[in-house]
């Protein structure tokens, strides 16, 4: 198996800006080298070019727009992700709902621009129509556990176990991450034990007041 992947998503979160986020940053690279674990991170999107230039961790965007460029006011070009450094780009996460035909664009447009596409699902027949428009990643994230403190892991096994299934039965070469409520080097494992490669977090590093400890625990079991 490929070395765990976490990706930690900080969102908007207050904790999750400036200084705190280059402390996190920091926080990952070190967790990371030690690990073996890859560890990527998705900042706000003014966070990525400095990120990327200072941190030996991939770093993804949170959202991209099926645009191309043109005469677009307020977008987020995915040329532009990709120049300031971005390795990949969540799309359609929970958060930023997107409809079909843009969740298809987005992805030929990373695929286009060499950047790794997670394509975020909230159940096991949207993980299988993801995975049919072939990006690198579908992440299942169950909405009603997001920033809950209540891990998929063990509130959900099933959706995990389901989601890898149709992913699998529909494109064997699309991985598969999970999410929600990801807080422990147990969460982490049993995702892994599922058939994932890894997980999708946010609150528990973000907001936690040592992250390096947590991504530590995070890793600990694998
Ligand atoms: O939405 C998520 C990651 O993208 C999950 O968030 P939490 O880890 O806070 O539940």
């Amino acid at each position: 198996m490929d070395s765990p992947f976490i990706l930690v998503n900080l969102k908007t979160y207050q904790e999750g800006m400036g200084s705190n986020a280059h402390r996190i940053a920091a926080a990952a690279e070190t967790v990371a080298r030690e690990s073996g674990a890859v560890i990527g991170i998705a900042p706000v999107f003014t966070e990525i070019h400095p990120m990327s230039h200072h941190y030996a961790i991939p770093v993804y965007a949170q959202h991209i727009d099926a645009i191309t460029p043109g005469a677009h006011t307020g977008h987020i070009l995915p040329e532009a992700v990709r120049s300031a450094g971005a390795r990949g780009t969540l799309i359609n996460h929970s958060e930023r709902r997107l409809t079909l035909a843009d969740i298809d664009a987005c992805v030929q447009a990373a695929r286009r621009l060499h950047l790794e596409s997670v394509v975020c699902t909230n159940n096991d027949s949207t993980s299988a129509a993801a995975a049919a428009l072939g990006p690198d990643y579908v992440a299942i994230e169950p909405p009603e556990l997001i920033g809950s403190g209540v891990s998929v892991s063990k509130a959900d096994p099933g959706i995990i176990e389901r989601s890898v299934n149709a992913v699998r039965a529909v494109n064997p070469d699309v991985k598969v991450l999970t999410g929600a409520g990801i807080q422990s080097g147990e969460c982490v494992k049993i995702a892994v034990d599922l058939g994932t490669c890894g997980v999708l977090l946010a609150s528990s590093v973000v907001k936690a007041d040592d992250p390096e400890a947590v991504l530590r625990d995070l890793v600990s079991m694998l």
